[in-house]
């Protein structure tokens, strides 16, 4: 970890659904402008993790933004600071791209007061970023998967939080969009202290990105660091139950891929 101020910093975060302990004790941190990549493998408690994270489900411990104990905020304090993307959201049909896009200024909009010209200005700015520019005044139910994905994510970008929570952030995006989506958030963190938090289940994609991991496992921590440190041969195969070979690329992030017959 650099010695940079923690834009994110969870302790003995603990998560229980219908009485069933889901999250235990997990601890992490991530440097305001860093980007922390959750992994592990199905059910491992990462979206339960990263919605307490935002706010949306009950918890013990401590979870603090750039300092703050989220649990001190009022909820348009909290709004401002963290934007959520979850991994499938509900989308209101009937909406324009451009309305709902909208929506993500709600918490910088004065008591009673419309948006007004920068927050329009940030939604322009967010639809062309992400490529959405031609479809301001569609509906979303005319929308593909890949472009609601889009759409949902431009929302929290015009919101220009803080903090960034996206589960899943690229499963129905094309390999070209995937790209442009992680280096435009990626392009974020660096001009603009962005702090990033994502779900990610393709392991070279995290490693990518992300600068440090935290693998999940039955809802424990059961490694994190540096990409090279916690994407390694054997965790993959202990926790994964996969047959992978991790190699390095040229700047030392590992590169998963997955070898056929894991079960013989
Ligand atoms: N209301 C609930 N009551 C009990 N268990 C639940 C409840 N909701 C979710 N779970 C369980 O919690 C576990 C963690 O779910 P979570 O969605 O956080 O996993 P995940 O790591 O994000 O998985 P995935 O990679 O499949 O998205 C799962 O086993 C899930 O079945």
């Amino acid at each position: 970890m650099t010695d940079r101020a923690l834009g994110l910093e969870v302790s003995g975060v603990a998560v229980d659904l219908d009485r069933t302990p889901i999250v235990r004790d997990v601890s992490c941190a991530v440097a305001q402008g860093g980007w922390l990549a959750l992994i592990g493998p199905n059910g491992a408690g990462k979206s339960t993790l990263l919605r307490a994270v935002a706010g949306l489900l009950p918890h013990r411990g401590d979870v603090r933004i750039d300092g703050s104990p989220v649990g001190h905020l009022r909820a348009r304090e909290r709004a401002r600071l963290i934007g959520y993307v979850a991994q499938n959201p509900l989308l209101p049909p009937d909406m324009t791209v451009q309305e709902y896009v909208l929506l993500g200024r709600t918490p910088h909009l004065g008591y009673l007061a419309g948006p007004g010209e920068r927050d329009r200005e940030a939604v322009r700015r967010t639809l062309t970023a992400l490529d959405l520019g031609d479809y301001a005044d569609r509906r979303l139910a005319q929308l593909s998967g890949g472009e609601r994905q889009r759409a949902a994510l431009a929302r929290a970008l015009a919101q220009e939080p803080r903090l960034l929570l996206l589960d899943e952030p690229t499963s129905a995006l094309d390999l070209g969009h995937q790209q442009h989506v992680l280096d435009l958030v990626d392009d974020l963190r660096r001009t603009q202290d962005l702090t990033v938090v994502t779900t990610l289940h393709d392991l070279t994609t995290a490693a990518q990105y992300a600068d440090r991991l935290v693998l999940l496992h039955q809802g424990r921590v059961e490694s994190a660091g540096a990409p090279a440190e916690v994407v390694t041969q054997d965790a993959i195969a202990r926790v994964y139950a996969a047959r992978v070979s991790v190699t390095t690329d040229p700047d030392g992030r590992p590169v998963v891929t997955p070898l056929r017959g894991a079960r013989n």
